[in-house]
């Protein structure tokens, strides 16, 4: 037997309305699962039970370091495939924000010394690699929440910034998912616990979506859609290719699979969406997950355009995320514009989050 937790019951996974706020909301995901000045709620009873906390896979642990003090202005925590895109996106989101390193001083891999990810803090921003694949993602993110809670960050977002495959879409779109899939249909993560399958929804938040969006300038030579997004468990034979090691479909076989993703709505395939859309709303986090498409999966399974426009695209959905989190400091007042178009944190070692911040930007 298996069991949905936590049921199906709120499209709106923040607010059930628009114009409802979390305090009168008594639905609301967050009030359930948040305490009320928005600090994480562990929903494992054993944890504070426990001496300390290793978070093995970061190279951190709560008995180990002062994770109020290193992490408990964390606002962001954006996440990626690569060390190498989640260090570029450190520095990107420093530029973007204004950050001031002290004079010296060069960021850090905090988890350097796992040998598994690779993290790096820029005021109120974490960027982290997280792999390839649901395992991956998952382990990450039992440490990310685990270290959320710990820290005492308030109302922090997640953002999940990838590359994907795109189905009739154009190389080089950014798609906003709005909606998470497995490869048979399922929005659910279903773990298997003590021999038995669980399942949680894999629901994203809608108004992120929405804000995300409405970031997307209509100038950028690029399109941003809105669309459901498929988790695969695999790259080549999940994801319909026939230039795998292994193949035992035809090519029109795989072509009626693609299509009928298509006209189910599927606007792109990649590999983590279903545990970072079910585990961060499990934890009663906002999240959002942004790819942009490496090539369109209709005409083709190789991924064929050369180096440096594949680096370009990649930077596609962290400028999106950047606007969004720019906005967002902006919103709150933590950083101001010089006049000259360029931006100074106003607090730049320290963001402390003294009160329960509204959810929008407006
Ligand atoms: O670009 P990232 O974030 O790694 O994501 C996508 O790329 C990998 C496959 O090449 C998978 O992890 C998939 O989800
Ligand atoms: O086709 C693609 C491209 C990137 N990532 C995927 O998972 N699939």
């Amino acid at each position: 037997m298996s069991k949905v937790e936590n049921g199906d019951e709120h499209d709106n996974f923040y607010h059930c309305e628009e114009n409802e706020t979390k305090e009168t909301c008594n639905k609301c995901e967050v009030a359930k699962f948040r305490y009320p000045d928005g600090t994480v709620r562990l929903r494992n009873p054993h944890i504070e039970l426990m001496d300390q906390d290793i978070l093995y896979h970061l190279a951190l642990g709560s008995g180990s370091h002062d994770l109020v003090e290193m992490f408990g202005d964390v606002k962001f925590v954006c996440m990626g495939g690569t060390p190498k895109r989640m260090e570029a996106f450190a520095y990107y989101i420093m530029k973007e924000i204004g950050h001031k390193l002290p004079t010296g001083t060069t960021l850090q891999d905090i988890s350097q010394y796992s040998y598994r990810y690779s993290m790096f803090k820029v005021g109120p921003v974490l960027s982290v690699s997280h792999g390839m694949g649901i395992p991956s993602i998952g382990i990450l993110l039992h440490e990310i929440i685990k270290l959320m809670y710990h820290s005492k960050a308030r109302d922090p977002i997640f953002f999940r910034i990838g590359t994907c495959g795109g189905i009739g879409l154009e190389g080089g779109t950014v798609v906003i998912s709005d909606d998470a899939v497995d490869e048979m249909g399922n929005h659910y993560y279903q773990v298997p616990m003590l021999g038995k399958p669980v399942r949680r929804p894999a629901k994203l938040d809608k108004r992120l979506v929405r804000e995300l969006k409405g970031l997307a300038d209509p100038e950028d030579p690029y399109d941003t859609i809105i669309g459901t997004t498929m988790c695969a468990n695999d790259f080549y034979e999940g994801q319909g290719r026939t230039d795998g090691a292994f193949c035992d479909y035809t090519e029109s076989e795989k072509m009626e699979y693609l299509t009928g993703l298509q006209s189910n709505g599927v606007k792109n395939i990649e590999m983590e969406v279903i545990p970072f859309a079910a585990l961060t709303h499990h934890a009663g986090i906002r999240a959002a997950v942004v790819c942009v498409a490496l090539l369109d999966r209709l005409k083709g399974d190789q991924v064929c355009a050369p180096k440096e426009v594949l680096d370009e695209w990649q930077i596609r959905p962290q400028k999106l995320v950047a606007r969004y989190i720019r906005r967002y400091l902006q919103t709150k007042g933590r950083i101001s514009f010089d006049g000259h178009g360029s931006m100074a944190v106003k607090s730049p070692r320290r963001f402390k989050l003294v009160q329960q911040e509204s959810e929008t930007f407006d």
